[in-house]
Formats: structure tokens, sequence, C-alpha cells
């Protein structure tokens, strides 16, 4: 149980000020509870000894009053701290989250990683927020209240005394098998709750085809085995703690027994007076009364624990290596020096050496799989390269600071995805302090601004999580507006390759070229056109740079890059011609 407690201690830093007043509120609160002994004793001796007199009741009443306003003033200033602690020890963490998602390679995002995250973010951090405050006011409360009552009867009468101290220690001999009994259960508990978290989102993300191919309610396995497993193991986590349970219940109703029995002996041979007889009785009574509101909720401290050594799960993800440099980057000339780059053990990029000038565009063409995006990836250090390394105005990436090299990037992607918020402020993301015109001037560019006045709520429209209530060309002019925002030097742009209407195709087009002008910009490009633009073509196969050139040039060699051409010459005129 101590280990628990220190871990909760760990785990609340900034709030463990507020521990402290929570576990010193709950030591008073349980010297208060004592007092009201005090004065039951002071009544038993004042009527024994027959000296029971008006000042005798007053002072009687006097502490009883003490007592119950110190109880009350002590449990609310305890459960307060408590509260606040719980609360923002989980927001804390979950800030600390967000900035370490920041840090953190994109790689690392795997779909358990994500699953698990989100568990994380979400349950583990939710039940650390809700237990730990229950935790130490049912807990630590009601230990605090035995040990406090324990004291009392040693300093009454130690033999007596000394039964309760048996007792309590067998008491917490049970709970800590019980512990390890819950602690299999716990960690199989955070083992489903991820993978039913898991489950979820890929349901919710796969939900068209789970829809087209008939594969919801009954007919979705993987989520049904989840549930029925996460239902199973909170039911085996019961029923696992329940023989202890009752085990405590019987090692305090022992207890108690014993106490009687010591009290009522002592006082037949002559050992204790009637008063401290009568409150040796009492106090057997409900010497336990803190541990029985602790011991049922003992079974979640181990559970508390697996919530907060998840947490920590955080703490092992990978940071990238951050460079020093934080002036804004003012050469834009981009370099791969013999990159190389694995997946795990799979090589996609082999020895790759490439040269962009500043302020020209290049175009990267190869078949698919072949490793174009892994290259517009690593320049934004989504991943680091494996060996070899990449320069932006002659310094390697991995020495600026991450945010001073994303400060310089903008990233266009073919999936766009918008926030559930307002237009205006997805634009925003670009430029979070930008002013409404400086919005509307980068939608006015990005050719986005008509269709937004068009909707019934302007820019203050809020779109579908994901962008669901858009079109496709829309969301990308409206991803183009973000970039244009925040108007980065360099930037990278997957164009779409799924066909667009002719109307939103040219709106898109001259939003493109109002992004791209006067910028280094590498381009996954797929249309002709946007190829033949190109200053310089970098053609990608298997990992590996086979050509480059300009349009001409490549045509020339009459290699890779001319079938792929014809062949997209043709695929373009079929579609044309059908
Ligand atoms: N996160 C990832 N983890 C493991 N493998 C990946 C990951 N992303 C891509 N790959 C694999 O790396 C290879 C190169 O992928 P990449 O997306 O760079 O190719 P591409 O040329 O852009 O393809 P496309 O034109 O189809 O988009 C592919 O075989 C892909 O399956």
């Amino acid at each position: 149980m101590l280990n628990v407690f220190k871990k909760i201690w760990n785990f609340s830093k900034e709030e463990q000020v507020y521990i402290k007043k929570s576990i010193l509120a709950g030591f008073l609160h349980a010297v208060f509870n004592a007092l009201e002994f005090g004065a039951i004793y002071y009544m038993l001796v004042n009527i024994f000894s027959k000296t029971l007199d008006y000042k005798a009741i007053f002072v009687c009443l006097g502490i009883l009053v003490i007592s119950l306003a110190g109880k009350i003033m002590t449990q609310k200033s305890s459960q307060m701290a408590q509260t606040h602690a719980g609360y923002f020890m989980a927001a804390h963490k979950r800030i600390e989250i967000g900035e370490k998602i920041k840090r953190v390679p994109m790689g690392f995002f795997s779909s358990f990683s994500l699953g698990r995250l989100t568990t994380i973010a979400t349950s583990s951090l939710s039940q650390a927020e809700m237990w730990v405050p229950m935790l130490l006011v049912l807990v630590l409360g009601g230990v605090l209240n035995t040990l406090v009552f324990v004291l009392g009867t040693l300093i009454f009468n130690v033999k007596v005394g000394l039964v309760a101290v048996a007792g309590v220690v067998v008491f917490f001999i049970v709970t800590s098998m019980m512990e390890k009994k819950s602690s299999a259960n716990a960690d199989k508990m955070t083992e489903t709750q991820t993978r039913l978290t898991k489950e979820v989102l890929a349901t919710l993300q796969g939900m068209q085809v789970i829809k087209s191919y008939n594969l919801g309610g009954e007919n979705n396995r993987a989520l049904r085995k989840s549930i029925k497993d996460t239902s199973n193991i909170l039911l085996d986590l019961e029923i696992s703690v329940a023989p202890y349970t009752v085990i405590q219940r019987i090692v305090m109703g022992i207890t108690t027994v014993a106490m009687v029995y010591v009290s009522l002996k002592l006082n037949l041979s002559g050992e204790l007076p009637l008063a401290e007889t009568i409150l040796m009785i009492m106090a057997s009574f409900i010497i336990f009364e803190g541990l029985i509101g602790a011991g049922s909720n003992m079974a979640i401290l181990r559970a508390c624990e697996n919530a907060i050594d998840s947490v920590g799960f955080i703490d092992s993800m990978p940071d990238m290596r951050e460079g020093s440099i934080a002036e804004p980057i003012k050469n834009h000339d981009i370099v791969f020096k013999n990159v190389s780059f694995s997946y795990d053990d799979r090589p996609i990029l082999k020895n790759v050496s490439a040269e962009i000038k500043e302020n020209t565009m290049t175009a990267i063409v190869g078949p698919s799989g072949s490793g174009k995006t892994t290259f517009c990836n690593l320049i934004a250090r989504f991943w680091d390269v494996n060996s070899g390394e990449i320069l932006i105005g002659g310094k390697n990436i991995k020495d600026y600071k991450i945010e001073n090299l994303m400060n310089s990037i903008s990233m266009v992607f073919q999936d766009v995805y918008l926030f559930e918020d307002t237009i205006e402020n997805n634009i925003k993301f670009g430029k979070q302090n930008a002013s409404h015109e400086e919005v509307v001037e980068a939608a006015k560019k990005a050719r986005c601004h008509e269709f937004i006045e068009a909707l019934p709520e302007g820019y203050d429209t809020i779109i579908g999580e994901g962008g669901a209530s858009l079109s496709g060309g829309e969301k990308q002019r409206i991803s183009i507006a973000r970039a244009m925002l925040k108007d980065a030097d360099i930037i990278i742009f997957d164009e779409a390759t799924a066909s667009i209407d002719p109307e939103n195709e040219d709106k898109l087009k001259e939003a493109i070229e109002s992004l791209t002008k006067n910028k280094t910009v590498i381009m996954i490009a797929h249309r002709l056109k946007t190829i033949r633009n190109a200053d310089q073509i970098l053609v990608l196969k298997d990992g590996e740079i086979v050509e480059r050139g300009n349009h001409e040039e490549l045509i020339k060699n009459n290699g890779l890059y001319s079938d792929l051409i014809n062949a997209k010459a043709k695929a373009e005129s079929w579609k044309l011609n059908n």
C-alpha cells in the first residue's frame, strides 16, 4: 500500500502541497473524531465518581462541539485539497502528453501506440483523477482514523491496545495479499482497455467500409470480443478480491471480540476501572470503522497504481534529439546527403543524394510505394534518417530547434484533416494569432473565400470532424489557406490524385500557384502539367533516385520517366475521351 501512495506522491508533482494539506487535514479529522471519546470518557469518570455537575456537563458538551466543528472543517478542507490535487494532476499530465507528443517521431504513432495513448489520455487519467482523491479520502483517511484510535487505546490500556495492534497488523497482511491478487487482473484490465479503445477507434475510422460490407453490429467480431473481455476482466477483479474482503471482516470481528474479552477480564481482575472498561468496549466496536471503509476500496489501489504506471508509458516514448539553432532559417537550399531510411527493418530510401535549390520547384515522381512520401516526411523530421544527413541552409536539420524547423515548412497533404471547429479556427492553425482580416486574405488567395461566404454561418461555420461536411477540393483549398497564412518558405505538397471536378480543379490550381510563388517547393506530382513546369524532377524507384533533370532532359533519356509520362498521357487522354 505504501508503494501506491509513494507512486501517487511522485505522480502528483506540483500538487504535492495539496496532498500534504489533505493528509494533515485527514490526520486532524481523525484526532477530532477521537476527541468525542475524550468527552464520553470525561462524562463516565464524573458519573462513576459521582462528581457530575453542570460544569462537567458543559465541559463535555464543549469538547463534543469542538470535535464536531473540527471534523466538519477538516473533512471539508481535506476533500477540497484532494479534489484539487486529483483534477490538476490529471490536467498537468494531459498538457505534458500534448507537449511530449510534439517531440516524438511520427513513426512512433503506430496503431498500437495510438490506442494506448488514447487509453492513457482518456480512461487511465480519468481513473487517476477520480481514484486518487477517493483513495486519499477513504483509504488514507480511514487508516489514519484507525491508527489514532489504536494509539488512544494503547494510551488507556496497553494490553487492550496490543490486541488492537495485532488485529490491525493481520488486517494489513490480508490487504497486502488482496493487493497482490488484484494486481494481475489490474494489468490485464489495462491491456484489455487498450485493446477496446483501439477497436473502437478502428471501428469509427473505418465506419464507411464497415457499413458498405455490412460488418457493423453483431458482425463486428473484434469489437464485440474486446467489450466482452473488458467486462469479464472487471468481473474477475471483483471475484478475485471477494474472499479477501470476507477474511478482512472476520479479522475485524475476532479483534473486536478479543478486545471486549480482554477489557472485561481486566475489569474483573480489578486492573481496569469501569469508565475505562466501557470506553474500551465502545472503542473495540468502532476502531475498525475507518478500515472497513478503506478495506472495501483497497482493491482499487492496485488498479489506481496501474493507471499511474500506464501513464508512465508517456515518459518512455522516445524524444527526438533537438538542436539548438533558434534563429530563423534564412537560406532554404535543401540537400540530401547519402540518406538511407528504413521503417523498422524494411529499407525504404537507399543512399539517396539530391539537391533542391532555394525558390525552385522540384517534382518527385515514381511508382506507388517507391518512397516519395517518405522522402518528403524526412525533410520535416517526421522520422529521423538512419544514415546520411539532410541539410537546410547548409546545416543538418537535426541541429535546428524543432519549432524553428517547422516554422520554415508548410505541408499540404492529400488527406486533409480538418478539426471539428469553425472554418476560421481551422485556417488559423497556420498562424494562431492571425486577425480575421488575415484569415480572409489567405482564404481569398487560396480561392476558398467565395464558398465559405456562401455557407450559412460563413467563417464561423463548424466543420464536421475530419472535414466531413466539405468536398475534397474544398478541404484541400482550406488546407492551402492554412499554409498561406503560415507563409513558410518551404512548401511540401502532395498533389491530389483523386479527380476533382473541372471548376474545383481550376480554383485549386490557382490556389497552388499563389501558395508556391517564390517558395522552395517539393511536390509529389501526379499531373503532367505540374511535372512539366518543375525546375527539377526526381524519379524514385524502389527507394533510389534513378533519374533526375527537367522534363525535356528526362524525356530524351527514354528511361523510367518517359515510360511513366507515356502511361500518364495515355491515362489522361483516356479520361478526356471518355
Ligand atoms: N509508417 C509506415 N510504417 C511502415 N511502412 C511504411 C510506413 N509508411 C509507408 N510505409 C511503406 O514504405 C513504402 C514507401 O511508402 P511511401 O508512402 O513513401 O511511398 P510513395 O511512393 O509515396 O507511395 P504512393 O505513391 O502510393 O503514395 C511503402 O511500401 C509503404 O508501405
